[in-house]
């Protein structure tokens, strides 16, 4: 689907949508456990790919009590959903009746990988074309060692993928520095296994916040994980980890048989850019529900701030009010925040003088090759870019930017970010594969149009 974004200016107040990484957890979790509901999930093609998971392995996932929806078995059709009653498998899936479609969702593959080899039996996992080019073999090695048959059907580490359980736990090396989600998919299932998981890192953790992440929600379920220094010693977060321990034997079960999502953060971060770079003078954008939690991306204030946007975040209300201001180059290391970077080159493409996006290869591995896809769309708006293996540098300057056909590449990072910048380039930007929103932000462009931006969707125009 085509979008076309003409430049506009936007205000008002809306709604982050409920955390992706949050949501694909707590459905997982709930899956380990006897049966839970979550709260507030964000229902999306990503999280009904984990919701199909824990369906295959013998669960269940239906709009709850309360959830106005009516109750509906089939996960592929919890939309409207504001509650999710999960039916567990307690702690042993079921071997999967079918091939398990894990869509454009890496967080589904990796966690769901680590699940299956809980199983007694042989699992299949397989995705589009994008998540069948990313990386999985750290994963299939760390569970080889763990005693599991996991492999990948043409021998290169990508998906399709076959596993075969049972995983009895066990110590095992990984590499931290391609995803941190294999860190998050041994962490969940280590802790229903009979011997527990250790897992020693053999480079670095990047996407460290996204383990701390996985460590409050296990927390929440009443799952004890831990990260540990070099010497074995007890840390507070995932930061600096040399590894992690999780005893077996555990249950899942959070406090009171429900769990609620909180405001995602990479979303917020295309609200927050549309404010900075596009609010109408003398008016702001308002976004509700971005209340604090263990997300990374919420440094997306911090950067916006540093780069001179006019913006408070009123963290008891959960509030975040951002106004237009002119915005200077920074300089921002990803390492822990890879989701942002496609949302920061837009920022530097406004603003004037460069941007230098550092410690970026992991953001290679994404649903694109998000370093050179921000690159490229963006030079067609009129900004000049450096690429570097590791560094994205965005020579930016506002009055540069002109509309231009750009592509969206299939991932919907890229299309909310070119469409933050289509704000302030001058004409109308087509966006090539608008729909993909539909991963993360469902109802992005409803509520860009609300906030006032200028777009129009196969003939339909706000
Ligand atoms: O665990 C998660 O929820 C995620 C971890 C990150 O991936 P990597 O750990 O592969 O960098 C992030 O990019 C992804 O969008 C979500
Ligand atoms: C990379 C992402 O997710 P995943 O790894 O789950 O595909 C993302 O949402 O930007």
């Amino acid at each position: 689907m085509d979008v076309h974004v003409t430049t506009s200016t936007v205000r008002g107040s809306t709604r982050a949508p409920p955390s992706k990484s949050y949501t694909h957890r707590a459905l997982l979790a709930a899956g380990y456990s006897d049966g839970a509901t979550v709260r507030s999930p964000l229902v999306s093609a990503d999280t009904k790919a984990t919701a199909r998971a824990v369906t295959a392995f013998g669960g269940a996932v239906d709009p709850g009590p309360g959830s106005g929806a009516e109750a509906e078995s089939d996960a592929d059709d919890m939309d409207a959903a504001d509650a999710l009653a999960v039916d567990g498998f307690g702690g042993r899936p079921a071997v999967p009746d079918d091939v398990i479609d894990c869509a454009n969702s890496g967080t589904t593959m990796r966690l769901v990988t680590a699940a299956a080899a809980l199983a007694d039996g042989t699992t299949v996992l397989t995705g589009d074309g994008s998540l069948r080019s990313r990386p999985q073999g750290p994963l299939l090695e760390a569970l080889g060692d763990l005693g599991v048959r996991a492999e990948s059907t043409r021998g290169n580490g990508q998906a399709p993928l076959v596993v075969s359980g049972p995983l009895a736990g066990g110590r095992v090396a990984i590499p931290g520095d391609v995803s941190s989600q294999y860190v998050t998919a041994l962490l969940m299932a280590g802790a229903v296994t009979e011997e527990g998981i250790e897992v020693d890192l053999t480079t670095p953790l990047k996407s460290a916040p996204y383990v701390d992440i996985t460590l409050e929600l296990l927390d929440d379920f009443g799952i004890e994980a831990t990260p540990v220094g070099d010497g074995g010693d007890a840390l507070d977060g995932a930061a600096g980890a040399a590894g992690f321990v999780v005893e077996g034997g555990q249950s899942y079960a959070p406090a009171g048989g429900s769990y609620t999502v909180p405001g995602d953060f990479s979303s917020i971060s295309y609200l927050v850019a549309a404010g900075a770079v596009a609010a109408e003078p003398g008016e702001a954008v308002r976004i509700e529900g971005a209340v604090p939690s263990a997300q990374g991306d919420s440094a997306i204030v911090e950067i916006a701030e540093r780069m001179g946007a006019d913006i408070e975040w009123d963290r008891d209300a959960g509030v975040i009010t951002v106004r237009r201001s002119d915005l200077s180059g920074v300089e921002v290391d990803v390492g822990d925040t890879p989701d942002l970077l496609p949302t920061i080159a837009a920022l530097g493409a406004v603003a004037d003088g460069d941007t230098r996006i550092t410690n970026c290869e992991h953001v290679r591995y994404k649903e694109t090759d998000r370093v050179a896809a921000m690159a490229e769309e963006l030079e067609k708006l009129g900004a000049e870019t450096t690429e570097e293996q590791d560094t994205l540098t965005i020579h930016g300057s506002e009055s540069d930017l002109r509309s231009a056909a750009v592509d969206g590449r299939a991932d919907h990072r890229i299309v909310m970010s070119l469409a933050v910048a289509a704000l302030v380039a001058e004409g109308t930007t087509t966006i090539r594969g608008g729909e993909h929103v539909d991963v993360s932000f469902p109802d992005f462009f409803d509520a860009m149009a609300d906030l006032g931006m200028a777009v129009e969707r196969d003939g339909a125009s706000e």
